[in-house]
């Protein structure tokens, strides 16, 4: 399990040559750990994402995944770490000529997990889940925002990640989307995805309790919200999305 920590020391981060945006920021995600990442608009969450994935480097301090230092790492080190995290990005990044099905299909491509059909199988009943039956065939420039944004969401997980960060994942969708979509994040979660959500919702984020990173002025706290919702998100809804097929087993080898 210990390769599995994300662990940052001190870390200070700037785009080029301008000013630190994070400062001093240390903090351990335990394996299997739910995150909620909060903060004011500018303070800096999609920024301490980005060292999260991987995309950019820090300007100082220490950044462990997974127990590898990644601080100093090769660049050419970094895909395979990568490919042990799920994102939802704020803006999606879903590729335009590919289907909905088939931009969630990629992850397990790429790591050649099951055959076709399977896949196939597995990525239609999440997209049903998501709420997306009637427009699995469509290609994300024909999508809403919402519906790029489940997309995007059914993407990151289907794979069931070591990791997985989510950039304002219900940022488009209304109030009973956004709970079911922070359902299927709480159930990959079980299965033991650890998982920073950053949000400006945050009605949600006491209604789902747990850890909180709050950034401020670059800086870093970390508060507990009581656990209220991480069972089934409302009466009506006691449906488990399928996160159990075992088609990507080698993707945290
Ligand atoms: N590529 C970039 N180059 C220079 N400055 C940047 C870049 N990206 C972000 N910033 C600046 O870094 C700071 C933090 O931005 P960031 O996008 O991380 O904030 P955020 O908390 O995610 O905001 P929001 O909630 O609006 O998405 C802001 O002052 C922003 O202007």
């Amino acid at each position: 399990m210990s390769n599995r920590f994300v662990k940052f020391e001190n870390v200070g981060m700037r785009y080029g040559m301008g000013a630190e945006i994070l400062q001093d920021i240390s903090f351990v995600l335990e394996p299997g750990s739910f995150h909620f990442l909060t903060g004011a608009s500018g303070a800096g969450k999609s920024s301490l994402l980005k060292l999260l994935y991987l995309a950019h480097r820090p300007s100082r301090g220490i950044v462990s995944m997974f127990g590898d230092d990644v601080t100093t790492a090769h660049r050419t080190a970094l895909p395979r770490l990568r490919r042990r995290i799920g994102v939802v990005f704020q803006e999606y990044r879903l590729l335009d000529h590919l289907s909905a099905i088939e931009n969630v299909a990629m992850p397990l491509r790429l790591a050649g997990g099951g055959d076709d059909h399977k896949i196939r199988e597995h990525v239609e009943e999440l997209l049903m889940w998501v709420g997306l039956k009637d427009r699995m065939h469509a290609k994300p420039p024909t999508l809403s925002g919402g519906e790029k944004q489940r997309v995007a969401i059914a993407r990151a997980v289907i794979a069931k990640p070591d990791l997985l960060l989510a950039d304002e994942p219900t940022g488009n969708v209304d109030p009973q989307m956004a709970r079911r979509l922070m359902h299927l994040f709480a159930e990959l979660n079980k299965l033991g995805t650890t998982t920073v959500v950053a949000t400006h919702d945050l009605e949600l984020v006491h209604e789902m309790g747990g850890p909180v990173m709050h950034l401020q002025d670059g800086q870093l706290s970390s508060r507990h919200l009581p656990e209220r919702a991480r069972g089934p998100v409302s009466a009506t809804d006691p449906s488990r999305p399928n996160l159990s097929a075992n088609l990507s087993s080698d993707l945290s080898s």
